[in-house]
Formats: structure tokens, C-alpha cells, sequence
């Protein structure tokens, strides 16, 4: 990884869009943002010019310039806070399937192919690099059970320059013969080994974090969370899992679990229900569990995409917001599709969509809300709310310029790119990120930098 101690005072310069609230946008079409050779925001300024904000801050005369290209703006990094790094090659592969005969069907065969370093290095590259691609600047993923191929997706994370949450997939139950913990001790022996290697290779988690991943309850024992539940005790890293995905799968925790009163209370009597619990889809919670869930602190990841592609269910965010708790959009790949966030934004629009047909307007999530899941609410997920999601002084650099085709008065592309949002010219900021949100893609990502260190640029980016 390039040392953070290289990198120059660097203004960045332009319009700027971020969020302030769920609700509410700010953009601001002459901003000036000095980020420090720490790759930390150390000013914000608003509506000055470029030789007013270099003039106002002593010692940055000499501060490198980036400036917004193509008619567009910077906006904070996306945060994907639930995707299967080792279930990139299958993105799309899901035919009819729904959850149970999925996993068996196609996700635990090519999870097991990852034992062999070779492949794990070809699918964990393509992943980050894809995944930068598209804007993300923090990801929490699960990678596979196997320790070796687990620790060189952090090394892959690191190398980079990709803010990640890098977890090794525990499962001793009701799993094939082929892929599988073979006891409790040797999940929790390495879930440590994992642990401890990712904290060598980043004492400080200024990028890479060790995450606890318990599959699902499906798949492991009480004794085996428990465990696990200990583990998080002891050495204080994050957790994710997988929650009331889908109803078959919700009655196979009852008929495993009979003595616990809910799908969330089998994590909770395990010790895994706590503010460091990032818990996937609760597509079908119960009031009870939401209840539980919110005064637990723990948070959740809503997979728009996965939901619908496995036939699980529309998520009621609206009232997981309003209940409470932090909510923040994870691509599930290869449950879903794509691995960009801003294909989530849209997919969770249209969720909601889906759900205030039945259960009216209130359910229906903004342009602004959905931009706020992907950045702030991901934030919080990911317990970084006070580093990441936002353009605010003291914060990291986490960021991407957006780019958006300018047409001519002649109807040309003023560039020649094959930029996927035309501009006219009159449309008001606010339409110009509406329709950034609904046709935008990976062309749009000009450039994307994390912790104020540029990790991917596109042909288009010039300095
Ligand atoms: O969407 C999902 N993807 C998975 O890999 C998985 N495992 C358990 N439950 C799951 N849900
Ligand atoms: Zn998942």
C-alpha cells in the first residue's frame, strides 16, 4: 500500500453533494474542500472562489488542485455493508432458485473452490477492483471458511487501498460434507487465526478491520454462536449475519431452536445482538424482534437487490428507520446481482415502491433517503459514522467524482465518452443527481479516492 505519508495537500474543487440528514441533501455548487497529507478534510468551504479558498488557509498555497470534471460533482464514498467477496463470480447466476436450495445450488460449491489461493487471488482482485470501480470506498465482506484465502482478501483490500470489514465464514452445521467447520474449536480457533492476522497487517484498522461471520443461524450450532458471541466479547471486533431472509428459512431457526423466542433472540442469547452486529435483510421481522433489535444497538444491512432476485421478500425500511435503527444498503452479491451500491439506491427505491402499494405512500424511500443509506446510514452500520459518509472537517477523504455527459446546443456529447447521463443544461442540481441516481453507472465514476489516497480513475480523470 502507497504510504498515507505520501500524499501532497490536495484542494479539491467544484460542486460537492453529501448528506445532512435522511432527508436532506446539500449541494453545494462552489465548494472547496483541503484535504491534509493524513488524507483528513481540514476545511469546507462554501461559495468561494478557487483563489479565495487557496488565499484563506495559510500554508496551502502550494496545495495541489483536482477540480471536478465533466459537469459533475464530488459525493462522498459508497458504503456496501453486506457483500460475499467470494461470491463475485456468480453475480447473476441464480436462475428461479429461492435462499435454502441457492446456497446448496450454487454459492457453497464455488465458496469451496476458493481453498486454492490461485483462484481466491483471481475472484478477491476482480471483486475490490470492480467494487472501487463503482464507487465503493468501504465494503464489509464475507469471504469464505478457509483462513489463507480470508487473510489474502485483506492483503488484496489493503494493496488497494480499500477500506474493508474482512470476515471468515463460520458454519459446523447443516452444511455439506465438502465446506464446512468441522467442529465449534475449530471455528472459533480460525475465526482467531483470521483475527489476528488482519490486525498484523493493520494494527491501527486505518483501512482493514477483522469482522466475526457466523453464517447464519441455519448453519451454526447454539454452542458454536455462543462461542462466537464470546469471541466478539473478548476481542471487541465487529459481527455480521444473516437474518429473516426468507420464511422457510425463518421456520428451519424455529424447528433448530425451539427454546428461543425468535429468530433475533437466538443471536441475542448467544451474546451476538450488540451495537457491533451488522445483521443482513430482516426482510420478515417481527414487531418483538425490531423491538429487541433497537434496544440491542445492532444494526441492519437492507439487500434491495438479493431480496428480489431470491424471491425473499420487500424489507419494510421505512419503519426500520423510523423505529430507530441503523439501516444501510448492502449489495449481497451474488444473492444479488451487481456489485454497485448506486444499482442498491435504485433497487431500494424501488423496494419500497413495491411495499407502499400495499402498505401506501409513507413506505416510499426518497432520492435523498436512498443516497443517505449508501453513505451515511452505511456509516453507521459499520460503526464509522464519525470518519466516513460524509464531506465534514475531520473526516477521512472517502470520495468519488461524479461525472455527467454534457449535450450540445447541436444534441452532441460534448465529450466522447459514452457517458450513461446526458446534461442539457437546464436542469436544476437536483434533477442533475435524480437522474445521476436512476441512470448512472460505473462510467460515471470519474475517480475514487479513499483516506485522501486515489484508488481507481477512469481514462477521463485528468490532474
Ligand atoms: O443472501 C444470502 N447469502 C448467503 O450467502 C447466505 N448464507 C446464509 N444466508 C444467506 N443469505
Ligand atoms: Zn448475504
Amino acid at each position: 500500500m502507497a504510504s498515507v505519508l505520501s500524499l501532497k495537500k490536495t484542494i479539491y474543487l467544484g460542486p460537492f453533494v453529501h448528506s445532512q440528514s435522511l432527508a436532506e441533501l446539500e449541494i453545494c455548487t462552489q465548494g472547496a474542500i483541503g484535504v491534509d497529507e493524513k488524507g483528513t478534510i481540514a476545511f469546507v468551504e462554501r461559495d468561494v472562489t478557487e483563489a479565495i479558498a487557496v488565499a484563506k488557509h495559510e500554508g496551502w498555497e502550494s496545495a495541489e488542485l483536482v477540480r471536478v470534471q465533466d459537469n459533475g460533482f464530488f459525493f462522498p464514498g459508497f458504503i456496501d455493508t453486506h457483500i460475499h467477496a467470494s461470491q463475485y463470480p456468480n453475480t447473476g447466476i441464480f436462475g428461479k432458485s429461492t435462499l435454502l436450495d441457492w446456497l446448496n445450488t450454487y454459492t457453497f460449491p464455488l465458496e469451496s473452490s476458493l481453498h486454492a489461493l490461485s483462484r481466491a487471488r483471481q475472484v478477491y482482485s476482480r471483486v475490490v477492483s470492480r467494487t472501487l470501480s463503482h464507487g465503493t470506498t468501504t465494503a464489509a465482506y464475507y469471504a469464505t471458511v478457509h483462513v489463507a484465502s480470508t487473510n489474502l482478501l485483506a492483503d488484496i483490500c489493503l494493496a488497494k487501498g480499500q477500506r474493508a470489514f474482512v470476515g471468515r465464514v463460520c458454519m459446523n452445521t447443516l452444511s455439506p460434507d465438502y465446506y464446512r467447520d468441522a467442529s465449534v474449536e475449530d471455528a472459533v480457533r480460525d475465526s482467531r487465526a483470521s483475527i489476528d492476522y488482519i490486525r498484523k497487517i493493520d494494527p491501527g484498522a486505518e483501512l482493514v478491520a477483522p469482522i466475526i461471520t457466523p453464517r447464519f443461524a441455519p448453519s451454526c450450532t447454539a454452542e458454536c454462536l455462543s462461542a462466537l458471541g464470546e469471541l466478539h466479547r473478548e476481542t471487541g471486533v465487529h459481527c455480521q449475519t444473516h437474518i429473516s431472509e426468507n420464511k422457510p428459512e425463518i421456520a428451519l431457526v424455529k424447528e433448530l431452536f425451539p427454546e428461543r423466542k425468535s429468530y433475533a433472540d437466538v443471536y441475542d442469547a448467544a451474546g451476538l445482538l450488540t451495537p457491533k452486529m451488522i445483521l443482513a435483510h430482516a426482510v420478515h421481522l417481527t414487531g418483538d424482534e425490531v423491538e429487541l433489535i433497537k434496544e440491542r444497538g445492532a444494526k441492519i444491512s437492507h439487500c434491495p437487490a438479493s431480496n428480489t432476485a431470491l424471491t425473499s421478500g420487500c424489507a419494510r425500511v421505512r419503519e426500520l428507520i423510523e423505529s430507530g435503527i441503523a439501516v444501510g444498503l448492502g449489495t449481497d452479491v451474488s444473492g444479488g446481482f451487481s456489485p454497485s451500491v448506486l444499482e442498491m439506491a435504485r433497487q431500494a427505491i424501488w423496494v419500497s415502491r413495491f411495499v407502499a402499494m400495499n402498505d401506501g405512500d409513507q413506505a416510499k424511500l426518497s432520492t435523498e433517503e436512498v443516497l443517505y443509506l449508501a453513505t451515511r446510514g452505511g456509516a453507521k452500520v459499520v460503526g464509522l459514522e464519525n470518519k466516513i459518509g460524509g464531506f465534514e472537517v475531520g473526516m477521512d477523504w472517502d470520495a468519488q467524482m461524479i461525472g455527467l455527459g454534457a449535450v450540445s446546443e447541436s444534441g452532441e456529447a460534448a465529450s466522447e465518452s459514452e457517458d450513461p447521463v446526458d446534461v442539457w443544461g437546464w436542469e436544476s442540481w437536483d434533477d442533475r443527481v435524480a437522474k445521476w441516481v436512476y441512470n448512472g453507472d460505473d462510467r460515471s465514476t470519474v475517480a475514487v479516492w479513499v483516506k485522501g489516497r486515489l484508488v481507481h480513475q477512469t481514462s477521463r480523470y485528468q490532474r
